[in-house]
Formats: structure tokens, sequence, C-alpha cells
């Protein structure tokens, strides 16, 4: 039988009514079907039950374009490998899934919308074991890299040099999942902060914030010559390998990571493009990595980086540890920071709406910076972030 839109979507808002009950029944369900499976999961499963809700709302609601199904079932199958997910492990949840419906959407359930859910099931479940099962004829499940190198940048920064054990295929502007050895089982995203280099290794910039399982293990309690594993690179905030207009660069705080990289592969690349980058921070401390950027554009004279502070008043003397510490005035005296938050200050310059825009950070500060790019007359065909295309993964939790 076909899958029927308007019944799932039907059943779907009334389970959705008690959506945590609901996702904490699932589960329930789940592992009396099959205990063996608790042992796929972390110990602590709040975020997991946000994440089934997300997948499932996204399943619902894309019935109506199947290509865009596909492609995110796709994906999810395959970032489902580094789980440890089998095939043979979803006829049970498919079974929990089909009774946590019958429980929680009772007044609207009928035999055609149980028809319905299972024949949409199937097909999901088909599509996410073929596209597991094409990754695995090319790729690992996930790789064991060493920490080649850690640097504290600030008191809860750190970056990270990584170097997978085999080869980890990555595009500029992409992010990886890491676990470590601290958290069994919890994985979280973190942009690539470097370009593709010869000698394979990663780049990560962790800030370490409150509550953080990973991001405090990555920080405080990871040594060179420790090992953490790596999930498949994803991502689509990338270049377009057919466009020659300049870049405009945007990176908040850590967002400095994807950008940066993105900067490295354009003033890498044949095409002579213009690259502005644009690096927001709270004050001059935070500017975490403000030598390796003017390093870099020294370089390179089509990279110019312009860092902004968003705290108004300078701060009265530099604090020690200061990102400014190592530069020297005149490679960037502070006076050329601009002050102000990132969104603010784009209307100072001239000219973005010939470029094509990529923006990182706090999830509000891209918000915004999209609203000011459209307004200063940027087609938001060329602004890139993945602000959407993160929510889409399975661990979408900001690399707490
Ligand atoms: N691909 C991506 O988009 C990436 C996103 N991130 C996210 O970026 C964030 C970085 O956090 P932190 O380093 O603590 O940055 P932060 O909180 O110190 O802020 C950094 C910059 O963003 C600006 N900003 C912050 N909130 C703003 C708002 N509401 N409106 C306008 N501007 C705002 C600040 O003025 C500052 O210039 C995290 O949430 C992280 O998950 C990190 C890496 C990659």
């Amino acid at each position: 039988m076909p899958t029927d839109p308007r019944k799932l979507k039907e059943t779907f808002s009334r389970l959705e009514r008690h959506s945590g009950e609901a996702a904490e029944y699932f589960y329930g369900r789940l592992f009396a079907e099959d205990p063996r499976l608790r042992a796929l999961f972390p110990p602590a499963m709040g975020a997991q039950r946000g994440r089934l809700l997300h997948a499932l709302t996204r399943i619902v609601w894309s019935q109506d374009s199947p290509a865009d199904l596909d492609a995110y079932l796709a994906r999810l199958g395959r970032d489902h490998r580094k789980y440890g997910v089998r095939p043979e492990h979803y006829p049970a949840v498919g079974t929990a899934l089909l009774a946590t419906l019958r429980a929680f959407a009772a007044g609207s359930w009928s035999p055609e919308a149980e028809a319905a859910w299972a024949a949409a099931y199937r097909r999901a479940a088909d599509v996410m074991i073929e596209a597991a099962e094409r990754d695995a004829a090319a790729l690992p499940p996930w790789w064991v890299a060493e920490v080649a190198a850690h640097e504290r940048r600030a008191g809860d920064l750190a970056v990270l040099t990584l170097r997978p054990g085999r080869p980890l295929p990555f595009s500029a502007g992409q992010y990886v999942t890491v676990q470590t050895a601290r958290w069994p089982r919890v994985w979280r995203p973190y942009s690539i902060a470097n370009a593709p280099r010869r000698d394979g290794t990663l780049r990560l910039h962790v800030r370490a914030v409150p509550a953080g399982w990973v991001s405090g293990a990555l920080v405080r309690h990871t040594r060179p010559g420790d090992t953490v594993l790596l999930g498949p690179a994803q991502g689509a905030m990338t270049l377009d390998p057919e466009s020659e207009r300049d870049l405009l660069l945007i990176g908040g705080g850590t967002g400095l990571a994807p950008v940066k990289a993105l900067a490295e592969q354009a003033v890498r690349s044949e095409t002579r493009r213009e690259v502005r980058l644009l690096v927001g921070a709270r004050t001059e401390a935070d500017l975490y990595d403000l030598h390796d950027l003017t390093m870099l554009a020294a370089a390179h004279p089509a990279l110019t980086v312009v860092p902004v502070l968003s705290e108004t008043q300078p701060p009265r003397s530099r604090p020690a540890g200061s990102a400014f510490a190592d530069v020297s005035p005149e490679d960037v005296p502070s006076a050329e920071a601009m002050r102000g938050d990132l969104p603010d200050v784009l209307d100072r310059f001239d000219g973005w709406d010939e470029h094509d825009v990529y923006v990182a950070g706090p999830t509000e500060m891209i918000r915004r910076t999209v609203t000011v790019l459209q307004a200063l007359g940027v087609p938001l065909t060329r602004v890139h972030h993945d602000l959407l295309k993160a929510e889409d993964v399975p661990a979408p939790d900001g690399g707490s």
C-alpha cells in the first residue's frame, strides 16, 4: 500500500502533543523488543529523544518531496554506521514506532493509519540500509585519530590537530562528529578548520561550553598522543567550484573554523578571488586565532582579515595571554579591529551583492547576518550557512 502523507501528518500531530513521553515510551519499547540495542546508545538518553522527534518530523513533512526525503534518509543511514546500526536492527525500531503511535495517536489511529506508517517506515529503512551498504563498500564507519597537537589558546578554548589513522576525505567547510574515550557513544559535531592537507591532518577549534561533555573532555582532558573517534565528514557549506565571484567569509567565535578552511581553500585555488574574512569576537582576548590568520593573510595578498569586536569599550590594558600577545602591533593594530556585532558592521562596506557569502557562528548571529545581507541586496542563493543542514544531522547539539 502506498504511503498516505495526510494520514501520517494527522497521526503525527497527535503524538507531537505528548512528544517527551512518546519518545520515552518509544525507547522503552525498543529496548524491551531487543535489549541488545541499548548498548548502541549513550548512558544518558536526553538528547537522543530530541533527535528521534526531529528525524520523525523531517520524515513526515518531507513526504511530499521524495527527492529531499531520500537525500535526508541516505545521510541518516550513512551516519548511523558509526553507531553500529545494522540492517537486522531495523524491524525492532519499526515495531516500537508503531506501538508508540498506537498509544499516543489513539484518537486518530485506524487500520489505514497503521498501513500508511508501516509503508513509510519500510521505505525509510530501505533507503537508509541501502545508503549505508553503499557507503560501507568505500569507507569505514569511523576513523581512529591521534591527537598530534593540543594548544590551549584561551582559558576555555583549544585548537586540536588530529591525525586520522587512514585518510578521511572531506572538503573545506565540512564538519565531523567526534567521540572521546571519556564519553563512550556520545558524538558531537565540530567544523574542520583547515582545507585538506597532504599529511591528512584536521584541526578543530573547541570551546568548552558549560556542562559540555565532549567539549570539556577535548579542551581539559585531552593530550597529544590520545586518540578520539571521528565520524565521516558531512555538510554542504563548501565552495561552489563553478563560481569565480569574490568571497565574503564571516565567522563568529569558533564559527571561525569552517570559514578559515574556506579561506585556505580559496587562496590556494587557481581562481583569483578576493577573500574578505570578518572574524567576530567579544574582546581582543577572544581573538584566539589571530596570529595564524595574520600569517595566512601575509602569505596570500588576496586575503584580508578584519577582526570585529563586539564589546563596545576597548579593554583598558591588554590582558595576559591575549591573542595579540605574539602579534606585533604593526601586523594587526587593535585600532584596526572594527567595533560592533558582526551583522551590524556589514553596511560599513560597499558591494557585497556581487560576492559569495559564507556565515558560521552562533545561531542568532547567523540569522541576523542573513537578514542584513538580504537587506543589502545579496541574493539568498549566494549566502551559505549550515544552520538548517546542521539541524538535519542526527547529532545536532551544537558541539557541546
Ligand atoms: N558551522 C557553523 O555554523 C559553526 C557554528 N559554531 C557555533 O558558533 C558558536 C560559537 O560560540 P562562541 O565561540 O562562544 O561565540 P561567542 O558567543 O563568543 O560569539 C562570537 C561572535 O558572535 C557574535 N554574536 C554572538 N551572539 C550574537 C547575536 N545574538 N547577534 C549577533 N552577533 C552575535 C559576537 O558578537 C561575537 O562577535 C557556537 O554556538 C557554535 O556551536 C561553531 C563552529 C561552526
